[in-house]
């Protein structure tokens, strides 16, 4: 009566831990970033660094796996790159949501965020939201290839023309220096960090900028697995609770800038939620 004889072990892609196994003995997990402080990054030294770095690390060390070998991507290949299998998950602190549920597996929020905006010095056509952008059809504005302010500004109503992509953070900063847009928009800590790092007398960060009234703002940055392999991003959920219990993510998440009133994930927010569009 139990279906015994037919079932349970091996064969369904349920196979009992197969890919946490295959990293185990491996020693070694394989993330896919994109070089974006604070999220994840390679520092000077040459060693990966970030938010979702560290605590995909201490997860993986609680799982048994205790290297981490690392693969660069654009942001906007990142899924793709998961998808055919060039790293076991991305820790790029990527927006859980509905479209990219579709395409990849993943794990629980681990911080919460906004978005920043960057100008202009002295900020000449006085863009404080992305309604003054939409509402200046002459404003453009550089956004990352793939990143969720593509969506965001559209649905304020800014319209495609003014929106240029450029593969990485580092070249829509510098298409706002160089004058070939008005404005770049990403992440609030991605912003200000790129900011604070490029140390350019042409740009200005808008302080008190206004944080857009859409569908996925602010946004909850999670790891992501290859949707076969949900039972690596089960195994992953299960220790990063603990580790959100324990106070070790609040603290990972402190060292790398974030704050707690700020950037802490809300106790009923969960990726299930978001993921059907309820959040
Ligand atoms: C950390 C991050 N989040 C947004 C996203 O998930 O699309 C984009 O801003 C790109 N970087």
């Amino acid at each position: 009566a139990c279906g015994s004889d037919d079932s349970a072990s091996g064969e369904d892609g349920e196979s009992s831990g197969s890919k946490l196994d295959e990293l185990k003995e491996a020693g070694t997990v394989t993330i896919g970033f994109a070089n974006e402080k604070p999220y994840a990054y390679e520092g000077e030294d040459g060693e990966l660094k970030g938010a979702a770095v560290d605590i995909a690390a201490a997860v993986f060390k609680e799982l048994g796996v205790e290297n981490m070998d690392s693969k660069l991507a654009d942001f906007g290949q990142l899924i793709p790159g998961l998808k055919a299998g060039q790293f076991d998950v991305i820790t790029a602190g990527m927006a859980i949501n509905p479209d990219r549920c579709e395409n990849a597996a993943f794990g629980e929020p681990e911080m919460k965020y906004g978005e920043g905006l960057i100008v202009q010095k002295g900020n000449p056509l006085n863009l404080k939201s992305y309604t003054d952008i939409a509402d200046n059809p002459d404003a453009t504005v550089s956004v990352m290839a793939g990143a969720t302010e593509n969506e965001f500004l559209k649905s304020e109503g800014v319209s495609e023309d003014q929106i240029t992509n450029a593969d990485d953070i580092p070249a829509t900063l510098s298409a706002v220096e160089s004058g070939r847009a008005d404005a770049t928009t990403g992440t609030e800590m991605t912003i200000k960090m790129a900011y604070e790092s490029l140390n350019s007398d042409k740009l200005e960060f808008v302080e008190g900028f206004e944080q857009p009234d859409v569908e996925g703002v602010p946004s909850y940055g999670a790891a992501a697995f290859h949707l076969d392999n949900t039972d690596l991003r089960d195994a992953y959920n299960e220790k990063l609770a603990e580790l959100k219990e324990d106070g070790t993510v609040a603290e990972l998440l402190e060292k790398n800038g974030f704050s707690e009133q700020n950037n802490m994930v809300e106790a009923d927010i969960t990726t299930e939620k978001i993921c059907n569009g309820d959040i």
